[in-house]
C-alpha cells in the first residue's frame, strides 16, 4: 500500500475503551457469535468508576478460561447501565404533527398520511446527552455534545456525520429549523474540540471522519432561513475542517499528462488497530495476516474505509471478494473530491455574504483548481463517467504521475456523484451534448434497477455493493440529474425518485419501519449483507423520502403501490 513520509501518527485509545473491548471479546467467548453485536459492549455506560468495575471483572469466575453466562449477565447488570441509556429522549421543541404548508405538492391521500408518519419519526429519533455524561465523562464512550440531536436509529444511538446531512434535508421539509441548527452546532463543537467532525459522537470514532458535508448542511439551512448570523458563527469551523481534509495524510498530489500538478484528497484514518465497535470481527478478518505490521496495515485500511461512509464495498478492494485486499488509502475517490469542491464553493459564497472578500477569492480559486483536477484525473471520456484513481506506485513519491490505466473502470454509483455539482464540477455541464452522453452512460451502466440505484454491480455480500441501494446515493444522483438543465435528466430523476419512494412505502407497510438500506432488485425489499444486522429507524431514509416528496410531489392519481 501507499507509504510516504507523511505524519501518520495514530490516536491513542482510552482506558475505558480498552477495557470495554476486553469485555467485548470475553462476552463473545461466553455467548458465541450468533446475534452477537460487538458495538453493544463499547457503548455500555459505567455505573461506577472504571477501577472498581475492572477489579470486579477480573474476579469473575472462569471455567476453562470462559466466564459462565450467569456471572457475565450479573456483572453487566451490577456495573453498567444499558447501551443507549446515556442518550436520553427529548421532545424536539419545533415539532408539530402537521407543519403549515407541509408538502403542498403531495396530493395522493395515502402518500400524505405516510409522509406525515415519516415526519413524526423525528420524535422517535430525537435525543440529548444525559447529565451523567457531563458529570462523569470518563464513564462513557459517548461524547458530551451540548445540544439535542437526531440519531439514525437502532444500534446507531449517537449522531453520525454524513447521515446528518440527509436528516437535516428532511428536518427542513418538516420546518424543524431549530433542530437542524442544533445538529450543526454539535458538529461544529466536534470540529472545535478535535479539528474535524468525527465519524460519530463516540470517543472511539475520534480517529476518523466521514464524507465532509458540514458546509452543505449550513448552506441548506441558510437557504431556508436566511440566518446570516448562523453562517457567521459556523464559518471558522468550516475553514478549520477544510484544512483537515486538504493537508497531511489526506492530501495527494498528482501530475497530469500535460505536467500540471493537482492537489486532491483521500480518506485516511489515524488508526491501525481493530475498530473498537467491531473489534472481534476485525481480529478475525486479520487472522490471515501472519505478521504484526501486515495486520496493522490491514486495520488502517479497515478504519479508513469506515471514514468513506461506504463500509464495506468492493470499491475499495483490489479483489472484490476478498476483504483483506482493502486498499482505501491508495485510492483517490471521486466522491470525496466532489464534496470538497462543494466545501470550497460554499465557503467562498459564505465569505462573500459576510463581506470577507479575501477569503471569498481564496476559496473560489481553490474551487477552480479542484474543478480542473476533477476533470484531469477522474473524467473518462470513453465511459463518460468519473472514475476513482488508484495510486499504484510502491515507492514514496511526493507527486504521483497520472497514468490512464490507474483509473478504476469498474461501475459504482460514485462514478456519477460529480453530477451533484454538475454545472461546475467538470466544466462538462455547460455542454448539453456531454450531459446527454453522461445520461446515456448512466442508463446503460446497469446501476438503475427496478427499485432504485444499486451501489455497485458486484454481489459479494458487502453492504455497500449489489443489490443494496442507499438513500444518500439515490438523493445525490437524483439531485444531480434534476439540476442537469436537461429535460431528459429531470425526467430520469423523477423516475428514480418514484421507484425509490414506492419501495420505501411498500417496505414500511409490510415491516412497519423505515430501513437503513433497501434491496433494489425489487420493490419493497429491504437490504442485507455486511457485518451487522440490517437496522431500522432510519434517519437518512426518512430525510430522503421527505426531500424527494417535496421536490417531485405526488399527484392524486399516481399509484403508490409497487408496480411489479
Ligand atoms: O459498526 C460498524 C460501522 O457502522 C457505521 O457505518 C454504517 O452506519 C453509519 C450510520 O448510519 C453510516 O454512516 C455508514 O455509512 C454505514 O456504513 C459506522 O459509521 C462505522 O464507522 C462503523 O465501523
Amino acid at each position: 500500500s501507499y507509504s510516504c513520509t507523511v505524519d501518520d501518527r495514530t490516536y491513542s485509545t482510552t482506558p475505558l475503551v480498552s477495557f470495554l473491548q476486553r469485555l467485548q471479546s470475553e462476552a463473545l467467548k461466553t455467548l458465541g457469535p450468533s446475534s452477537f453485536d460487538p458495538k453493544f459492549y463499547v457503548d455500555l455506560p459505567l455505573k461506577k468508576d472504571l477501577s472498581l468495575t475492572e477489579a470486579a471483572f477480573w474476579k469473575l469466575p472462569r471455567v476453562k478460561g470462559i466466564i459462565p453466562e450467569k456471572y457475565l449477565r450479573r456483572f453487566l447488570e451490577a456495573y453498567f447501565d444499558d447501551a443507549g441509556d446515556d442518550m436520553v429522549y427529548t421532545e424536539p421543541e419545533d415539532f408539530v404533527p402537521e407543519p403549515v404548508e407541509f408538502l403542498p405538492k403531495v396530493l395522493n391521500p395515502k402518500v400524505r398520511v405516510w409522509a406525515l408518519e415519516v415526519h413524526s419519526l423525528w420524535k422517535n429519533l430525537s435525543r440529548r446527552v444525559s447529565d451523567n455524561v457531563k458529570k462523569y465523562p470518563e464513564r462513557h464512550t459517548l461524547l458530551p455534545l451540548p445540544e439535542p440531536v437526531i440519531i439514525p436509529g437502532s444500534r446507531f444511538k449517537e449522531v453520525y456525520y454524513w447521515d446528518s446531512y440527509w436528516i437535516i434535508r428532511g428536518l427542513l421539509v418538516s420546518k424543524m429549523y431549530d433542530t437542524a441548527k442544533e445538529i450543526v452546532n454539535n458538529l461544529v463543537w466536534l470540529v472545535d474540540a478535535y479539528g474535524h467532525v468525527l465519524n460519530g459522537a463516540r470517543v472511539y470514532y475520534a480517529n476518523r471522519s466521514q464524507p465532509p458535508l458540514l458546509s452543505s448542511m449550513v448552506m441548506e439551512i441558510y437557504t431556508r432561513t436566511g440566518d446570516l448570523e448562523f453562517v457567521r458563527k459556523s464559518l471558522p469551523s468550516l475553514m478549520k475542517e477544510y484544512t483537515f481534509w486538504i493537508s497531511g495524510i489526506h492530501k495527494v498530489m498528482i501530475r497530469d499528462l500535460h505536467g500540471h500538478k493537482h492537489s486532491l484528497s483521500r480518506y485516511y484514518a489515524r488508526w491501525n488497530k481493530p475498530r473498537p465497535e467491531s473489534a472481534t470481527i476485525d481480529v478475525e478478518s486479520a487472522s490471515k495476516f501472519l505478521n504484526d505490521s501486515d495486520k496493522e496495515a490491514f486495520y488502517r485500511e479497515v478504519a479508513s474505509t469506515a471514514e468513506t461512509g461506504w463500509d464495506f464495498s468492493s470499491r475499495w478492494m483490489s479483489n472484490s471478494f476478498d476483504l483483506s485486499t482493502l486498499s482505501t488509502t491508495s485510492i483517490v475517490p471521486v466522491d470525496l473530491n466532489t464534496y470538497l469542491y462543494k466545501v470550497e464553493l460554499d465557503i467562498a459564497f459564505f465569505a462573500q455574504q459576510l463581506g470577507d472578500i479575501k477569503t471569498h477569492e481564496k476559496f473560489f480559486k481553490a474551487s477552480k483548481a479542484r474543478q480542473f483536477a476533477i476533470r484531469s484525473i477522474f473524467w473518462n471520456a470513453e465511459m463518460n463517467q468519473w472514475l476513482d484513481y488508484w495510486i499504484r506506485s510502491k515507492d514514496c513519491e511526493d507527486v504521483h504521475q497520472f497514468e490512464a490505466r490507474n483509473q478504476n473502470d469498474r461501475i459504482f454509483a460514485s462514478n456519477f456523484i460529480p453530477m451533484w455539482n454538475w454545472k461546475h464540477a467538470s466544466g462538462l455541464g455547460e455542454n448539453n451534448i456531454m450531459v446527454e452522453r453522461i445520461l446515456e452512460s448512466f442508463q446503460k451502466s446497469g446501476l438503475l434497477q427496478p427499485a432504485g440505484i444499486v451501489t455497485s454491480l458486484s454481489n459479494n455480500g458487502q453492504q455497500w455493493d449489489f443489490p443494496n441501494g442507499w438513500s444518500p446515493l439515490q438523493h445525490l444522483i437524483i439531485e444531480g440529474l434534476s439540476n442537469s438543465g436537461s429535460k431528459a435528466g429531470w425526467e430520469l430523476a423523477q423516475d428514480i425518485a418514484v421507484r425509490w419512494i414506492r419501495t420505501n412505502y411498500a417496505a414500511y407497510n409490510t415491516t412497519g419501519a423505515m430501513h437503513e438500506k433497501y434491496d433494489v432488485k425489487g420493490c419493497g425489499k429491504v437490504g442485507g449483507g455486511g457485518e451487522y444486522k440490517p437496522q431500522t429507524g432510519f434517519g437518512w431514509s426518512n430525510g430522503v423520502v421527505l426531500a424527494l416528496l417535496e421536490e417531485f410531489g405526488w399527484p392524486f392519481d399516481r399509484d403508490i403501490e409497487c408496480r411489479s
